[in-house]
């Protein structure tokens, strides 16, 4: 089997790339950082870091990679069986331009084998995202081609794999937790279920995503901002933080009460996996910046992701949220130098009051009383 990966990253490199190449898989890697290109192409493997108590080099061996924006894109695309990405949610419209003329020449292969294209981004159904802007940017002609042979497949990746320590020259390195989960829908491929080791198949995704980016993501953002507002730098830090703590663990519990209500999880069950996120979340082997947790926070104000989606579950089942408040009134406070939504992010707030700033990220209604008790917790951490 051949597979192409969009994305280079920490993910990319760390786990879903690790996946496809320990599987045996024919990897190439497609990225925009020439640094990491080059490297790859100059060694064709590199070491995962995989830390815990247990702590192991692995080699990822066997990889080559092509630049994002050339014209072996197409081609990869053309041949390939299977195509995933880990470059951000934001990123898969442009990589759709490639993979749509990509398919376009492997329509011409009247012995082409079914192609499944992955997307293992944080949000909710992002192949199905990814899938609307290949269709917009391939000719009307192909789209019943595409239907038949192409199998867009949604899925739910879980690895916390921050960037390597500042220490490292290698630009291939990468640090990983020992925990990894990565769900996709079965019912979503062409051709035969692949058996890649590592990946698992379900016919109920919508639950694994939500449970996931409603979960740990909610936490793991929620204990970005606080952590920064407390002056952490660090995750870890951070949840070590009794007050932090205490609203982060609330946070998740007040999103999976809407998650057990919606999904029918067995709440010890749950419980369990809060418990194993809050650990996950202290790795003592792991340095994980609250700059990279909380990165790019208007996108994590949407109204599809995780601050707002559960906390407009909890008004769907009138069920409390107070934690899930005190996390927004904690991110409208994030700042950083190197991240432009926070840059708009402060932008609007200097020029808008805070329920109407909110209102414009989220669609929530700034008259709405969840909004003023957003404004009133925010209020109280100046
Ligand atoms: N790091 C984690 O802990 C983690 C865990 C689960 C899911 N994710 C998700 O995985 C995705 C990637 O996150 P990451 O942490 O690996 O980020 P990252 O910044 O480390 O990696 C993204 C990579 O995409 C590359 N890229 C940018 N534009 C590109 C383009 N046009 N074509 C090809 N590559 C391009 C970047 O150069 C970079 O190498 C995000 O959606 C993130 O939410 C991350
Ligand atoms: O990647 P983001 O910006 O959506 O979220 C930041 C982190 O919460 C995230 O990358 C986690 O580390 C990851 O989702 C763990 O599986």
């Amino acid at each position: 089997m051949k597979a192409l990966h969009f994305g280079a990253g920490n993910i990319g490199r760390g786990f879903i790339g690790k996946l496809l190449a320990d599987a045996g898989i024919q990897l190439t890697f497609a990225d925009v950082n020439q640094v990491v290109l080059d490297a790859i192409n100059a060694r064709h493997e590199y070491p995962v870091h995989v830390v815990g108590e247990q702590a192991q080099v692995e080699i990822v061996k066997g990889v080559n990679a092509v630049n994002s924006t050339s014209d072996d894109i197409v081609d990869l695309v053309a041949e390939v069986d299977i195509v995933t990405t880990a470059v951000g949610p934001q990123i898969l419209e442009r990589i759709a331009g490639g993979i749509a003329k990509g398919l376009a020449k492997r329509s011409d292969n009247a012995n082409s084998r079914p192609l499944n294209i992955i997307a293992c981004e944080n949000m909710v159904r992002g192949t199905t995202q990814l899938k609307a802007h290949v269709l917009k940017a391939l000719p009307e002609q192909y789209h019943a081609w595409v239907e038949a042979n192409v199998g867009f497949v949604d899925s739910a990746v879980d690895r916390i794999v921050p960037p390597s320590e500042a220490g490292s020259s290698d630009p291939l390195e990468v640090t990983v937790e020992t925990f990894s989960e990565w769900i996709v829908d079965q019912t979503q491929f062409k051709g035969p279920l692949p058996a890649i080791p590592g990946m698992e198949l379900t016919d109920n995704l919508m639950a694994f995503v939500e449970r996931k980016l409603f979960t740990l993501n909610t936490g793991h953002a929620i204990t970005a901002y606080l952590g920064q507002l407390a002056g952490h730098n660090t995750i870890r830090e951070a949840i070590l933080d009794p007050q932090v703590r205490a609203v982060v663990k609330g946070a998740m519990e007040e999103s999976g009460a809407v998650l057990i209500k919606r999904y029918g999880f067995e709440a010890d069950k749950h419980a369990a996996y809060i418990q194993k996120i809050l650990g996950r979340f202290e790795n003592p082997y792991l340095k994980d910046d609250v700059e990279r947790v909380g990165r790019q926070p208007l996108r994590k104000l949407s109204a599809g992701d995780r601050l707002i989606k559960p906390t407009l579950g909890t008004l769907e089942y009138q069920l409390p949220h107070d934690n899930l408040v005190t996390g927004i009134a904690a991110a409208l406070r994030y700042h950083s130098e190197q991240d432009p939504q926070a840059q708009e992010l402060a932008e609007l707030l200097a020029k808008q009051d805070v329920a109407a700033t909110l209102a414009q990220i989220s669609g929530l209604d700034a008259n709405s009383d969840v909004v003023k008790a957003v404004v009133k917790a925010w209020s109280a951490m100046a």
